[in-house]
């Protein structure tokens, strides 16, 4: 055989193939989401995301130390809700007794290692379910709803989050949100987080059951990116760079490798963060249930595949599967 076709010998041993990854995935690559409700006491799993639970204030020490023990960095917190009621305000978003600034509050005083990032948006707090506000109308009043992501963004930030991460997909608000922080003089101490291209997904399915965050009508397909959308998607990622976001995300992950390799190049100088959300979980999880493939190598495998695309640190549901197999 001619000396050009032999690839093989640089990968017939387990550890020359952990060499031809450019990035190895590591536990400090992991951010795991957690659901907080507003029942402190609560341990509630969520039927469509296996394993998991929205979790009340008072139970996060028991579940989060365990997981520190085993290599947990950071975590980003998601406020549920459930016996609060709702108004057109979002006021629950950063009632200072809500589970969000309690549970940051706690966490920050518990673990003084732990990194924790706090979701903004307001949708989990809107009695109508959208993630900005509304005209009279129900188109979203995209002026409106940046001064309230701003200020809650801020509120998260004085609660002693270490990053903010709006997911709302209002425009201009990453810009708002910095300007917010740098005024009350969080800038230099709080990292933004953008969901820059956050997609309109059917994979969000499982999150709104458990965040019970669902829109009550139409849908978020004004604001979210087309699934097509690579163009909007790159001129997202370039846009809140120069807003002033720290980390660039994409949102989902495995249907969007490509525009995870395109943020990875046009954010050269960033890291970039994709999110393995709810739905991409979910089916990973009924494809083994059903037999299809290990749950763990598939695990690996979708998760390796990002890392191979250009993301650096990845939101996950199986961060704790993880930390056991890393
Ligand atoms: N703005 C809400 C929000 N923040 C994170 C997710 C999705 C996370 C997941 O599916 O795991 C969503 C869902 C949505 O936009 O409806
Ligand atoms: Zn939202
Ligand atoms: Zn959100």
């Amino acid at each position: 055989m001619d000396i050009s076709s032999i690839l093989q010998g640089g990968y017939h041993h387990a550890l020359p193939r952990t060499w031809q990854a450019k990035q190895q995935l590591t536990k400090s690559m992991l951010m795991y989401p957690i659901f907080v409700t507003d029942e402190a006491d609560a341990r509630v799993e969520i039927p469509s995301l296996p394993g998991q639970c929205r979790w009340g204030v008072n139970r996060l020490e028991a579940f989060l130390a365990a997981l520190v023990k085993k290599g947990l960095q950071s975590v980003i917190l998601f406020g549920v809700p459930v016996k609060s009621s709702k108004d057109a305000r979002g006021t629950l978003a950063d009632d200072p007794t809500g589970p969000v600034i309690s549970a940051v509050k706690l966490l920050r005083a518990l673990f003084p290692d732990l990194y924790i990032a706090c979701d903004v948006c307001l949708c989990e707090y809107t009695d109508h379910g959208h993630c900005g506000y509304l005209n009279p109308d129900g188109t979203i009043d995209n002026t409106s709803s940046v001064a309230r992501l701003a200020e809650v963004a801020l509120n998260y930030a004085k609660a002693g989050a270490h990053c903010v991460a709006p997911s709302d997909m209002m425009d201009g608000r990453v810009k708002a949100i910095k300007r917010s922080l740098i005024e009350a003089g969080y800038g230099n101490g709080c990292t933004l987080m953008s969901y820059s291209a956050k997609f309109a997904s059917a994979m969000y399915g499982p999150f709104r059951d458990a965040a019970g965050s669902a829109p009550s009508f139409g849908n978020r397909k004004c604001y979210q990116l087309p699934v097509g959308a690579r163009g909007l998607a790159r001129r997202a990622i370039v846009r809140d760079m120069g807003e002033g976001a720290d980390i660039i995300m994409v949102k989902p992950s495995l249907p969007y490798l490509d525009i995870i390799a395109d943020a990875a190049q046009l954010a050269a100088d960033h890291p970039i963060a994709c999110y393995q959300v709810s739905g991409e979980f979910a089916m990973i999880h009924a494809g083994a249930a059903a037999g299809v493939y290990d749950l763990k190598t598939m695990a690996f495998e979708s998760v390796e595949g990002m890392v191979r695309a250009g993301a650096t640190l990845i939101v996950t549901y199986f961060t704790p599967e993880f930390l056991e197999w890393l």
